[in-house]
């Protein structure tokens, strides 16, 4: 059954970056209903999404490969996050040049774009709030990128090797108190699963 996208809002709460409102929207049994809802007051005109997550592989002569993290006090959180690189998409950018502008301010590093998804929602039962997520490769090989500088005095750059990414995850939430994005932990376990490797192939059931 298809839900209505027509609705009506009535502003409960507005403030500088976001707004609370009142949806009235008609659910698939022809009822009409109510739900609060949580939105940005920047998404650029034009643009389905709100912000960037940069998934961003840092590629150096023998090293393993590494994702490039970012660690950083949330006020709503009101503790460290780990999480990719990512922000709010400025008026006149693409998905692309949003995704290397953060990931240079953030982390320094200097980055190509190897792949965008399609638009994605973040917390559908709270906000309308959406992201792209960008696959990025940075060559670490490059002088730009051997001492990135990164902008931002309270964002804190963790480099965790990609082959042992989600078992890394899980050694820092056991030394300290952080809160791991769930994209960031979803991503960890498909690639626990793409790099494991049975002892022995699995036989089928009779
Ligand atoms: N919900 C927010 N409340 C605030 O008080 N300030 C906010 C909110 N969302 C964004 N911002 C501010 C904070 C930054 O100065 C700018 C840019 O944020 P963004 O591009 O999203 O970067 P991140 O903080 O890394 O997400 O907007």
């Amino acid at each position: 059954t298809e839900v209505k996208c027509k609705s009506k809002y009535v502003l409960i709460a507005s403030g500088k970056w976001l707004t609370l409102e009142k949806t009235t929207y008609v659910d698939p049994s022809g009822s009409t209903r109510t739900w609060e809802t949580a939105k940005r007051t920047t998404r650029v005109a034009n643009i389905a999404a709100d912000g960037v997550a940069i998934i961003a592989l840092l590629k150096r002569t023998l090293h393993k490969d590494c994702v490039v993290m970012v660690r950083q006090f949330r006020p709503p959180m009101g503790c460290n996050t780990l999480e990719f690189p990512a922000g709010l998409i400025d008026d006149n950018e693409t998905i692309e040049t949003a995704a290397l502008r953060e990931l240079k301010e953030e982390t320094g590093y200097k980055g190509e774009v190897v792949g965008v998804t399609p638009v994605t929602c973040l917390d559908p039962g709270l906000s309308n709030c959406t992201t792209q997520m960008v696959m990025v490769h940075i060559n670490g090989d490059d002088l730009e990128n051997i001492n990135p500088t990164q902008q931002l005095e309270f964002v804190e750059v963790i480099l965790l090797p990609l082959d042992e990414f989600q078992q890394k995850i899980e050694e820092l939430l056991q030394k300290e108190k952080i809160v791991v994005d769930s994209k960031v932990y979803i991503y960890a376990m498909g690639m626990s699963q793409a790099f494991f490797k049975p002892r022995e192939l699995p036989v089928l059931k009779q």
